[in-house]
């Protein structure tokens, strides 16, 4: 930043924005994250088979869990496919760039938008992730299953839910210059905790009864990421040590 003649009060005030933005977005997505995941119970199990054989080394009481983005993706498709989809339910960023030269786009129907050089432009995360035309009829709900075959590129098929027109709309932490640097490291910190959840945990509703989550609560500009209504109030659960996990060490490997 200095060598692109930004002076050193500017330079501080942007970087006070990275714990922000580091915080913010992250602590609500493993909510959601954890909350869709625990509440069914029999996704739980079925998670906990695939984590536990595919990235879990477990030696006497201590365990050592892959929590790296790309091992995850790798070798947990159901995990890594209800990450991805948490992230299609809550973000609702708004990305903003200028236009630097006069640009024609046009939409499947041929028509034409001229985006004038030096005009703003604001993109909304939000709006693709829930458009039906890309994610099919259920876009408003959580399927855990929904982004199984979204990298599988040998599918040609078009239309709402298919792969490619997933691709195309699927953009949680924006793109191009300022694509998301923090992306990788969220996603390993947020495997770090649903892993060790998963496998070292039983998690039931504070009041033993049905799971109900609590709602998204209002949407602000500011925010990536939704959080729930009234910070969540009301909604709690209960953790105790899974029987055969309660001694163990953790470890994390990258
Ligand atoms: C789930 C967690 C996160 C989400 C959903 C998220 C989402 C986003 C989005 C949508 C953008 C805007 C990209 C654009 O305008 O095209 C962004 C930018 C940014 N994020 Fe994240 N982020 C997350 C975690 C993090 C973490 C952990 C860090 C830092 C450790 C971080 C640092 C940044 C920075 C510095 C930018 C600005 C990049 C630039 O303008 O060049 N983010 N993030």
């Amino acid at each position: 930043m200095r060598d692109g003649g930004i002076a050193d009060g500017d330079v501080a005030r942007i970087e006070i924005m990275l714990p922000f933005a580091a915080m913010t977005n992250t602590v609500p997505t493993l909510f959601w994250l954890f909350s869709f995941i625990i509440s069914r119970p029999d996704l739980v199990l079925q998670l906990r088979e695939e984590v536990e054989s595919a990235i879990t080394k477990r030696d006497g009481d201590e365990v050592t869990v892959r929590v790296n983005a790309s091992a995850v993706e790798e070798r947990c498709p159901l995990l890594w496919s209800c990450y991805r989809e948490t992230l299609r339910m809550t973000i609702h960023q708004i990305s903003t760039r200028t236009v630097v030269q006069d640009t024609t786009l046009s939409d499947a129907k041929g028509r034409e938008y001229l985006l004038k050089a030096g005009t703003p432009i604001q993109m909304s995360i939000g709006t693709l992730n829930t458009l039906e035309e890309y994610w099919g009829p259920d876009a408003a709900e959580f399927d855990p299953t929904r982004f199984l075959n979204f990298a599988d590129r040998s599918k040609t098929a078009e239309g709402p839910g298919s792969p490619k027109a997933m691709r195309t709309a699927f953009q949680p932490f924006g793109g191009g210059q300022h694509l998301c640097p923090g992306r990788m490291f969220a996603a390993a910190e947020m495997m770090a905790f649903m892993l060790t959840m998963l496998l070292g945990y039983e998690v039931e509703p504070l009041d033993g009864g049905r799971w109900e989550l609590p709602p998204f609560g209002p949407r602000s500009v500011i925010d990536a990421v939704a959080k729930p209504a009234k910070d969540g109030k009301g909604f709690g659960v209960r953790m105790r040590k899974r029987q055969g996990w309660e001694s163990v060490r953790w470890n994390f490997a990258f």
